[in-house]
């Protein structure tokens, strides 16, 4: 079986911040090649291609039921892919003989849904991780999570159970708990749509923050003006496909497909 982490490469999930200016840079980290997903008879995803260098922040937008969600969980090994060929650092992780487990060390995933554990303090929630898969010491793991949850302003909360915080504060705890395992991507699937409004924001300050201190990441959204600013490339999703990629400048003003154009004047205001 292929070890994925004997290739971990020193990048950490979250570097000292550097502002924007961290440039995408190096080979490509993540490759998707003519991905191809169906539910039976139905394709969910048809000849998908996409090319992501570290640093880089990837937006998928597009129409509900485009196919982002299903995007974002093929690549963190969710769902089997019908065709087509995912490399991480160059290594097949399509490939059968790869465990989703290594993989997912690489690559953190956080969902609309929270999804953290009820009965675990905030703390706990972000050391099981660090401690049972990537083998840190319980001093090692309460060190980096009190760290990390004092750097998104959730250092009062360490010691609290998931129902005692506000849905942005649960969120934010998603994203630490996801950054602990210091993955090499960070994928987000609709992270702020479950959220109330005013509570979007604080989830959102946090996604462009990691942004900014050069975090890879590729993220499902809905929020345009976002998207706009952090995004480094948009993809349009439609009926499964990438119709059109490009740096956010273009895609939103100056789209090439017709469908792109359709689909932005529904969504953007004025
Ligand atoms: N487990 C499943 N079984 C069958 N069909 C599914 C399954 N999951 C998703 N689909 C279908 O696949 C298509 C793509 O869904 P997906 O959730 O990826 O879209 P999306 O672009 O993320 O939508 P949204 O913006 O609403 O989250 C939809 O038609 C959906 O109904």
């Amino acid at each position: 079986m292929t070890d994925l982490t004997k290739h971990t490469p020193p990048t950490p999930a979250v570097g000292p911040a550097a502002g924007p200016a961290v440039r995408p840079a190096g080979p490509p980290l993540l490759e998707v090649e003519h991905l191809r997903k169906t539910y039976g008879e139905r394709v969910v995803l048809d000849d998908v291609s996409l090319t992501v260098r570290r640093h880089e922040v990837i937006c998928l937008i597009g129409s509900s039921g485009s196919g982002k969600s299903t995007l974002l969980r093929c690549l963190d090994l969710l769902e089997q892919v019908d065709d087509g060929v995912i490399r991480l650092d160059g290594y097949e992780i399509t490939d059968p003989r790869v465990h989703p487990r290594e993989v997912r060390r690489r690559i953190g995933m956080v969902f609309q849904a929270y999804n953290l554990f009820p009965h675990l303090s905030v703390l706990d929630n972000c050391t099981l991780a660090p401690r049972r898969v990537h083998g840190l010491s319980r001093a090692a793991a309460q060190e980096q999570a009190r760290e990390l949850l004092a750097t998104f302003g959730l250092a009062d909360h360490v010691d609290k159970h998931p129902d005692r915080l506000s849905g942005g504060q649960q969120q934010r705890v998603a994203l630490v708990r996801a950054l602990c395992g210091r993955p090499d991507l960070l994928l987000l699937d609709e992270i702020t749509a479950a959220l109330d409004p005013e509570l979007v924001g604080e989830v959102l300050t946090i996604v462009r923050e990691l942004a900014e201190r050069g975090t890879t990441m590729i993220l499902a959204t809905h929020e345009m003006a976002f998207a706009r600013d952090v995004a480094t490339s948009v993809c349009f999703l439609s009926e499964g496909r990438i119709l059109e990629q490009g740096p956010p400048a273009e895609i939103f003003s100056d789209p090439r497909e017709e469908r792109t154009r359709q689909f932005l004047r529904r969504v953007l205001p004025g």
